[in-house]
């Protein structure tokens, strides 16, 4: 496969947004209990084998395909595109990267019409559409709308090893950054990049991959997450939480981060920023700097670092992993990820007087 930036590429498809993913899980049951009875996504759709779901404000099929498996995994990540031709254009772009290409005029998923998947340069089952059934907005059915409700599709997480390289593709895509995270030595950790006007569609963490680190869904208000941690105290399901409610430094967004029966990885975000202007400054952090994960408290649990889903090739085979040579995030981050300085005893409390940090062992 060809280097994005090796080839002179074709002009890409015009991408609108992140619209949904294809999670593959283990048992539908319980999978439609976690994500419908407690998060609340709307049934466009249901079978024996497979449930399609849509978040309140959506009006196209789904944002959610839970389809049963024997293996619990990633099988698409899906963007809407502009136009029909950006199809055409999305089947020469990744032709070009010597990437396998699979276009179905009818569509893989229910409620989709011309479709192209790809394995595409990172390794991810990369889905492109157009034509998508329109189905009812329920943005203003406040009498369905339950403790915490999931408007929208935000974003996904994408685990890759070598991050930069994850940039140059989505750059040649037509993605940009918004905020990254280094190191004094250039190492990258984490991206996040674009197409919508907000913090990010994508991002890539380094990790070994590919794995599909989290999908996101947004909801309105901050206390609409923290009413959902109530909610799921009151089901004795907080065991589902992994990480958060917090409010994040990178993207500034309020977070919680559960854990679906399979393992499956969601993140309830709300109020991130408007990118849309062209000359939107990258914010850069430092990944010394405590509160660039978590802006006022909570450290990142060591399962947010090392566990990931599992990504499908277009086969419907597990993806082998590649293993990231450059140094891991939790190893080298020297705070204790969102706890405070550590300040000495009745030393002048400020910043500049903190001597070293936490570890993240530690409490
Ligand atoms: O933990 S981070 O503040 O880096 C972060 C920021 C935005 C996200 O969507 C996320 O998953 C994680
Ligand atoms: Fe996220």
């Amino acid at each position: 496969m060809a280097e994005a930036s090796a080839v002179v590429l074709p002009p890409p498809p015009d991408i609108v947004r992140c619209a949904s993913v294809e999670l593959v899980v283990t048992d539908l049951a319980a999978a439609r209990r976690f994500w419908v009875d407690v998060l609340g996504l709307v049934v466009t759709s249901e079978s024996d084998d497979v449930i399609h779901l849509r978040t309140f404000e959506e009006f196209i099929h789904h944002n959610l395909v839970l389809r049963e498996g024997p293996v619990a995994a990633a099988a698409a990540i899906s963007y809407r595109v502009r136009e029909p031709a950006d199809l055409d254009r999305a089947e020469a772009f990744f032709a070009a990267l010597g990437c396998r290409v699979e276009r179905r005029p009818d569509g893989f998923a229910e409620g989709f019409g011309d479709t192209v998947r790809v394995e595409d340069p990172l390794g991810f089952p990369l889905e492109l559409f157009h034509d998508a059934e329109h189905v009812e907005r329920l943005a203003w059915a406040y009498d369905r709308q339950g403790t915490a409700p999931l408007v929208r599709l935000d974003h996904v997480n994408q685990v890759v090893p070598h991050v930069p390289s994850g940039r140059t593709y989505l750059e040649a895509l037509g993605f940009r950054v918004t905020e990254d995270i280094q190191d004094a030595d250039g190492v990258t950790y984490a991206a996040w990049l674009r197409r919508k006007p907000t913090v990010h569609d994508v991002a890539l963490t380094g990790g070994d991959g590919p794995r599909l680190h989290h999908v996101a869904f947004a909801t309105r208000e901050s206390h609409h997450v923290t009413a959902l941690c109530d909610r799921l105290g009151a089901l004795r399901r907080s065991d589902c939480i992994e990480r958060g409610p917090g409010r994040h430094g990178v993207s500034n967004a309020f977070y919680l981060y559960l854990r679906d029966p399979d393992g499956h990885r969601v993140e309830i975000y709300t109020q991130d920023y408007w990118t849309g202007d062209p000359d939107n400054p990258v914010v850069t952090w430092d990944v010394h700097d405590n509160q660039r994960r978590d802006w006022w408290g909570n450290p990142v649990v060591p399962s947010w670092y090392t566990e990931a889903s599992p990504v499908l090739d277009l086969s419907g085979s597990v993806r082998p992993l590649v293993t990231r040579h450059e140094a891991g995030e939790m190893d080298v981050t020297i705070g204790a990820d969102g706890f405070s300085y550590t300040r000495p005893p009745g030393g002048s409390g400020d910043v500049d007087g903190a001597e070293g940090f936490k570890l993240g062992t530690q409490l």
